[in-house]
């Protein structure tokens, strides 16, 4: 990598962009699409909530990857701006959404020769992270977006160095446990953490995903399952009869428990599955977008309308003014957006100004735990409800080694206790506080 930027732009956002839709929610906020004034690009833009204090600190000590990566294969990071207690991370807009957006909305799997096509160019972008030392550390659909020209982008990594490394939201910075390796759980004993073979297991279990709609284990619940990789065989297919002899072979190289033994990113441009998804690789990719756009246009069409048909609901019977909802946001430029009361205030395009409205979604205070449709969970310990955990990432205090830690001699105590004590059907509960980072800082990335 030839340089980092350390800083946020100090230009005013909005006298930059104009909001023109809300395309996604994660579980930190909301990305929408927006035009560039002055150059008339659209890019997207993921808009982060966060506390005052935490505000001048990020302020200080921001580092976005800016700029930096002239790779394809990952998605370009324009910048960042600070407004209010808002941080908007500009980005590369893919018009296609995630892998993810497009199984859901589309409700489909993808062909054999599409998840070849995605990811050689996957690993083409992991070759060139690791390459510069760089840890992705989530990879999963949700994370890998797309476009109409045939490219596969990895997402979301200089988000989690930036939650990560600057201490912004420690409290509930997440990670996605049914991608995570057995070793970035539970590191073997006088290791030095996890490398970027990490990142080739969370391939593997994204191979599958693609392949069966849901990552191994998505039965269990989030909290659960992160006992249960680290002492499980190895994942495969649902139905390994269904795949070719390359997508099983490529699948359980990835997937083997000791990360040693998992082949580097580079290596896997040699195996036969990402040769065979290279030829093509692009055809195949902006034929499936081009195809699923429209689908998802009316997905999303309907989901905005019903949800401001919801919320008219709730506004009649609250009488709370109007809302604006996280879908159906206003066309508009912001003027200002107020991330305790979630309020935005816009200026429509008739010039008018308009306040109310959730703009920003925020789960901070609140005692609810969220989910967002990328398999991502954030809760805090009063939260922890069974039957709201049927998928997603987990939020810790601590490190996760020090949780799995104790959690072993919690459940060695029991299993003294009672020898009938079922692994899956413990309650877990008990275990967690509330909050904080998940992935643990790897020697490789400094
Ligand atoms: N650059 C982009 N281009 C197009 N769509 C995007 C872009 N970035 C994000 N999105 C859309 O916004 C959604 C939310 O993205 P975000 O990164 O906030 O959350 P996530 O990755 O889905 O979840 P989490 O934050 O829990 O990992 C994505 O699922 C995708 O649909």
């Amino acid at each position: 990598m030839t340089s980092i930027s350390s800083d946020i732009s100090k230009e005013d956002p909005e006298q930059l962009f104009r909001v023109l839709e809300v395309i996604g929610q994660g579980s930190f906020g909301v990305v929408c699409t927006c035009i560039n004034t002055v150059n008339n690009e659209i890019v997207a833009i993921k808009f982060l909530e966060m506390e005052a204090e935490e505000n001048s600190s990020l302020k200080r000590e921001i580092t976005i990857l800016k700029n930096t990566f002239n790779c394809p294969y990952i998605v370009k990071y324009h910048g960042c701006y600070l407004k209010e207690n808002n941080l908007m991370i500009v980005m590369e807009y893919c018009d296609g959404g995630s892998i993810l957006d497009i199984m859901q909305m589309c409700t489909l799997t993808l062909t054999e020769n599409q998840i070849a096509a995605i990811m050689y160019q996957i690993v083409e972008g992991l070759v060139y992270l690791h390459s510069n030392k760089i840890l992705h550390r989530d990879i999963k659909a949700g994370n890998v977006l797309v476009n109409k020209a045939g490219n596969a982008k990895l997402a979301d990594f200089g988000v989690s160095a930036i939650l990560v490394n600057t201490g912004f939201k420690q409290k509930t910075v997440v990670g996605s446990p049914y991608w995570m390796s057995p070793e970035v759980i539970s590191p073997p004993k006088g290791s030095n953490g996890y490398d970027s073979k990490a990142d080739i297991w969370s391939l593997g279990i994204t191979a599958i995903e693609m392949a069966e709609s849901k990552p191994p284990l998505f039965n269990l619940n989030p909290v659960k399952v992160i006992f249960v990789i680290p002492f499980r065989q190895a994942p495969t297919f649902e139905k390994p009869e269904l795949w070719s002899k390359e997508f099983n072979d490529f699948v359980s190289i990835c997937l083997n428990k000791e990360a040693d033994k998992r082949p580097t990113a580079k290596d896997l441009l040699d195996h036969p599955f990402i040769r065979k998804g290279k030829e093509n690789s692009s055809h195949i990719i902006s034929e499936l977008v081009s195809e699923c756009i429209p689908v998802m246009q009316e997905y999303r069409k309907k989901r905005a309308q019903e949800e401001e048909e919801e919320e008219d609901t709730d506004d009649a019977n609250s009488n709370n003014g109007t809302t604006i909802s996280s879908s159906g946001v206003q066309k508009g430029t912001i003027l200002k957006l107020n991330t305790i009361t979630q309020k935005a205030t816009i200026m429509t395009e008739d010039g008018q100004e308009k306040q109310g409205g959730t703009f920003i979604y925020n789960n901070t205070g609140s005692s609810k735990t969220t989910m967002n449709g990328s398999g991502t969970v954030v809760f805090s310990k009063s939260d922890m409800d069974d039957d709201e955990f049927d998928s997603g990432s987990v939020v810790f205090r601590g490190s996760l080694s020090e949780k799995f830690a104790s959690h072993l001699k919690f459940r060695q105590q029991q299993q003294q206790d009672d020898d009938d004590d079922d692994d899956e059907d413990d309650d877990d509960e008990g275990e967690f506080d509330s909050g904080s980072v998940v992935y643990q800082k790897s020697p490789l990335e400094k």
